[in-house]
């Protein structure tokens, strides 16, 4: 099961935490009258300037976590995964998603003897001319008309990374193009998207890095015979309108895409980490191949700082380190990422798979049981909406919730209301949040305003509650390339010093397998009810009794 990671509660710098932990007393707004202090906090990788001062760390504590990355080994695992060894233990496969943003004359690694630069690039050539045909209308619908919609129909990594890139980078897209997005086996979803379009100008991309997902085969299927009922048309008709985007090729083939339209990747690439390889081909459409290469260049700038800077300013091994503080020292059990961008508005969704799914694991990757708690819940919604519903925790709740704020210098829509720079109002915000959440007001400052003393408590701040700053000059593709490869990294990072295989899934699949056993159950099938636990069995005598058709 691969060589026994170090148990991180076993290193000296896990004691010293400890230590440090035990009776720690934050005090942010000391910490934060001292210019020093700010400046020695903010770190920068590529376009991002990330200000770390407003945590609830000290010099010791940051010098403790870095001897703990130290001590478990985290630049050398760094480096095994940039050298493209198998360090996804329980699937045997090498991780290699920073491969996918290698500049086309980068010295590759190799898999299997084969250049994986080259490969990268040469299926980059085929989706990008792809793109640019489709952007031309050099595509033609069977019909002969160009296309106008692309639906990406895909879930989980082939689904949350493309809707959210496409999302974030709108301002982006050609006139007269759209995307749209299908992933939940729910036909509310497909019912919903394909309303209002056009079967002749519409293409599907079906991107599965298995081919083998109940979700999108199913949707798949629904989409072709929307298509071919829409169209008038028979099987001829889907090769004009279908493309696909898998590693199984072969499947690919088998559900009647021609080859010819399809789109490879590799097993080296996890679903979460893929939305940079041909998964992100309905962006590519979107905003053509040139910003697709800006959005692999921001990338590729974040890999060359995780691989090459020394701790102290290595701002993913900073950040994850941070997370692992705050997880396994004080308490922590989510962690907030609240972007001051609407564009960003599915950013936090896209987190949750990338963070939970890679670290939310019991076992470390020799087997064994992990030694202390891991993954956080990610969670977040654009700010300011945030503000007006869940904030009220983060300022005065119980439960600590470091923050990641995220805000952009120039903003996406230019908009003013006539009279005021309303990005200003937003900017506004997203500083004063992580002020209020760092002074607090005291009980003292209540009484100031003539509050009444009844209610002096219930208008108190603690304060002392942490955030990270992160900003950049806009929310280019490249800006975004480099916000993704950052979490990618900090994800690795506490991966790591949990002894975590932070690559594979194998808590999704009890749920799937089940799934399919009970299918039977819900189209009547007695032998396979009578199986099922009596809570399950009532669910099914229930649906089996309202179901209307
Ligand atoms: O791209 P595929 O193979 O359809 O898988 C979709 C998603 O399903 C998962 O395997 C989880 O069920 C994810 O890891 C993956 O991103």
């Amino acid at each position: 099961m691969g060589a026994a990671p170090v148990d991180p509660t076993a290193t000296e710098a896990w004691g010293r935490l400890a230590e440090l932990a035990s009776g720690f007393r934050p005090d942010l707004p000391g910490l934060l009258t001292d210019a020093e202090w700010v400046s020695r906090s903010t770190v920068r990788a590529a376009d991002l300037r990330v200000d770390l001062s407003k945590n609830l760390v000290t010099p010791e504590i940051w010098k403790a976590l870095r001897s703990l990355a130290a001590e478990v080994g985290l630049e050398e695992r760094r480096d095994a995964m940039f050298r493209g060894e198998r360090i996804n233990v329980t699937e045997d496969r090498a991780v290699l998603h920073t491969a996918l943003r290698r500049p086309p004359d980068a010295e590759g690694p190799e898999v299997g003897g084969e250049d994986v630069v080259a490969q990268v690039h040469e299926v980059l050539r085929r989706v990008y001319a792809f793109a640019d045909d489709v952007r031309s209308g050099a595509w033609r619908g069977f019909t002969g008309q160009p296309i106008r919609t692309v639906v990406n129909i895909g879930i989980g990594g082939s689904d949350l990374g493309p809707v959210m890139a496409y999302e974030a980078l709108k301002a982006y897209v050609q006139d007269g193009l759209e995307c749209r997005f299908i992933s939940n086996i729910d036909p509310t979803d497909a019912a919903q998207t394909l309303a209002g379009l056009d079967p002749a100008t519409t293409l599907f991309i079906v991107a599965s890095k298995t081919f083998g997902t109940l979700e999108t085969l199913t949707n798949a299927r629904l989409c072709r015979t929307w298509l071919l009922d829409g169209l008038g048309a028979g099987e001829e008709a889907v090769s004009r309108h279908f493309v696909a985007v898998s590693t199984a090729l072969d499947k690919v083939a088998a559900f009647g895409i021609d080859p010819a339209n399809a789109f490879g990747f590799w097993d080296w690439v996890g679903g979460r980490y893929s939305v940079d390889s041909a998964i992100g081909t309905s962006l590519a459409v979107a905003i053509g191949p040139e910003r697709f290469a800006e959005f692999l260049a921001g990338f590729h700038a974040v890999d060359e700082h995780f691989r090459t800077t020394p701790l102290e300013d290595n701002v993913p091994a900073l950040m994850g380190l941070l997370n692992v503080w705050y997880t396994d020292f004080l308490g922590a059990q989510s962690h907030a990422v609240l972007p001051y961008a609407q564009s960003l508005h599915r950013f936090p969704a896209y987190l949750q798979q990338l963070t939970m799914e890679s670290n939310g694991k019991s076992v470390r990757w020799d087997g064994t049981a992990v030694t202390t708690d891991t993954g956080e819940v990610f969670w977040g919604e654009p700010g300011t909406n945030g503000q007006h519903a869940f904030y009220q925790l983060l300022h005065q709740g119980t439960r600590l919730v470091p923050a990641d704020f995220i805000a952009f210098a120039t903003p996406s829509y230019p908009l003013t209301d006539g009279s005021t720079d309303v990005h200003e109002l937003l900017l506004a915000n997203f500083l004063a949040q992580t002020k209020a959440l760092a002074y607090g007001k005291s009980a003292d400052e209540v009484r100031a305003e003539g509050t009444a003393e009844a209610v002096v408590p219930a208008r108190v701040f603690s304060g002392n509650r942490p955030t990270t700053s992160i900003m950049a000059p806009a929310l280019t593709p490249s800006v975004l390339g480099q916000l993704i490869a950052l979490y990618e990294h900090i994800t690795f990072t506490q991966g790591v010093v949990w002894g975590i295989d932070s690559f594979d899934q194998w808590g999704v699949e009890l749920g799937k397998q089940l799934a399919l056993q009970i299918v039977p159950a819900l189209g009547g099938d007695a032998a396979v009810l009578a199986e099922q636990d009596a809570s399950t069995r009532a669910m099914i005598d229930y649906y089996r009794e309202h179901r209307r058709r």
